[in-house]
Formats: structure tokens, sequence, C-alpha cells
């Protein structure tokens, strides 16, 4: 208790009698627990024990004196918040009218509107310029999903030469793609048997051409050289290489020199 005897060296007694219990102390004040000297060691481990939290602010900090300084709270901004009931509370926005929106036509001038602004409600002109081609049905990319999924083996197809054909399925079956340089990829440029390269990928794009959303005629363009660059100027986006993952025969390799 001797540390104790230390903090409540000053008059403590004299500074706790000066709060009454209907004093308007600063809420933030606690008022100064009562020290009682009778409390002081009596021999016993647990007898002279006090549990009372120490005065807090301390009795002689600098916030308890500035706060017992002036007499009114709301002075300096220390009453409890007010919980304000709804009608004082700042009213909801307008809802927006999304459903009155459409295409191309301007959405109702308003200051407060959460709608997008009107750029985004036009197609892109990029897009507009482009041929999506219908594709019949049954050939939508879902299909072409299930196609890959089905196990059919489309790095070869029926309608190729028989040459082509069993040299692709040689590979396939020592498990290894093939070198292929430009001259042999040059080869390959019918729709029956169309391959071409993209990031030096070379892919059998022969079962592909029916669910190209492009169509056939744009994906021919390529078949039977090199595509990677009229691929990424038209849709950079298009992850190839899982389009056409299954239909990987081998790597574009530059021509042997004989
Ligand atoms: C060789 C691999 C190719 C693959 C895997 C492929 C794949 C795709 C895919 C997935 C789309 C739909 C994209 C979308 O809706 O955002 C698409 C659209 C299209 N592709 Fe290809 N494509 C290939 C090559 C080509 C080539 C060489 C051309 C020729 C210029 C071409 C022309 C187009 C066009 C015009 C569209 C329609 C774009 C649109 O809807 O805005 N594609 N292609």
């Amino acid at each position: 208790m001797s540390y104790l005897r230390g903090w409540f060296s000053l008059d403590t007694s004299s500074s706790a009698t000066k709060v009454e219990p209907n004093d308007s102390y600063p809420n933030q004040l606690l008022p100064v627990p009562q020290f009682h000297e009778e409390d002081e060691d009596d021999g016993s481990d647990t007898a002279g024990e006090d549990d009372s939290p120490p005065a807090f602010p301390a009795i002689n900090s600098a916030q308890r004196a500035v706060s017992s300084s002036s007499s009114s709270d709301t002075s300096r901004g220390l009453s409890i918040p007010k919980i304000l009931t709804d009608s004082a509370l700042m009213p909801p926005p307008p809802v927006p009218s999304l459903a009155i929106r459409q295409p191309g036509i301007p959405p109702p001038q308003s200051s407060s509107s959460l709608l997008a602004p009107m750029t985004t409600t036009q197609p892109p002109k990029r897009l507009s310029r482009r041929d999506k081609v219908a594709l019949a049905p049954g050939f939508g990319p879902l299909d072409w999903g299930n196609l890959k999924a089905s196990g059919q083996n489309l790095r070869v197809s029926k309608s190729m030469p028989s040459l082509v054909r069993n040299v692709v399925r040689f590979h396939q079956g020592v498990d290894a793609l093939m070198r292929i340089p430009p001259s042999v990829l040059k080869l390959h440029n019918k729709k029956e048997d169309a391959w071409t390269a993209i990031n030096g990928k070379v892919y059998n794009i022969t079962p592909y051409l029916p669910y190209h959303p492009g169509g056939e005629k744009e994906l021919m363009r390529v078949a039977g050289r090199d595509g990677t660059k009229l691929f990424s100027l038209t849709h950079a986006w298009v992850n190839a290489d899982f389009m056409l993952d299954a239909c990987l025969v081998g790597f574009l390799v530059s021509e042997p020199s004989s």
C-alpha cells in the first residue's frame, strides 16, 4: 500500500469531499474515490487491499484542471449527443427511375440522379461495326465447351488428308507436340484441314469454324498462316489458349535451314 500512499500524498480527503452528489461535474470526470485511512495495512494479506480504481483523470492533471475551470459543458462541446428522430434526419435520395430508361434516349435531367452518364447508354461504335454472325443452333459457346469436354479428339478432323491425320495421331500417341515450320503450316489452309498459329502455338481450327462468333469466313483468314496479329487486332481479350486448347497440334518453329 506504500505506493498508494504516494499517489494520495496530496490532500485527497479535501478534494474528494468537494464533489457533491448533485454537483454538475463534467461527464468525463469520475468522482474522486474516497480514501479511508482505516483501510491501511492491518497486518493481514488481503484486509487492506483497496479495489477501487484510481481517479481518472488524475487529481492534479491538466485535464481535470481545464474541465473544472469552466462551469458549462455545452460551451466546450462536451454535451451528450442527442439521438435524432427519423423526422430530424436527412431525407433519403430520390429513387432512380430505371424502368423508364431506354437505350439512346436521355434520362430525365436531374441533379440528384444516380443514373450512369449518358455516354454509357450507347453501344461502343467499335462493336456496331463488327459483324457478329448468327451461329447455327447447337453451335454456341456452351456447345463448344461441351464438345471440348466430350473427350473427342479435336486435333484431327475426319475431313483432313489421312496422311496428316496419321502424323498428328502418331505425335499424340507418343505424347509429343509437332514442330511446325511455316512451310508446313501453309499446307493447312482449307476448311476441311485448317491450321493457324496464335502466339507460337499451332491449332487445328477446323472443328471450331462453325462455333466462331465472328463467322467461318473471318476465321478462315488466318488459316495456313500465323494469325497472331489479326487475332490480337480483332479481339485481344479472347483467350485463344483456352478456347482452342483441345485443338493444339504443335508449335510454330522457324524454317529448318538445309
Ligand atoms: C483463331 C482463333 C480465334 C478464336 C479462338 C476466336 C474466338 C472468338 C470469340 C470467343 C469471339 C466472341 C468474342 C466476344 O463476344 O467478345 C469472337 C468474335 C469475333 N471474332 Fe474471333 N476468334 C479467332 C480468330 C478470329 C479471326 C482471325 C478473326 C478475323 C478477323 C476473327 C473475327 C471475329 C469477329 C469479327 C468477331 C465478332 C466480334 C464481336 O462480336 O464484336 N476472329 N472470336
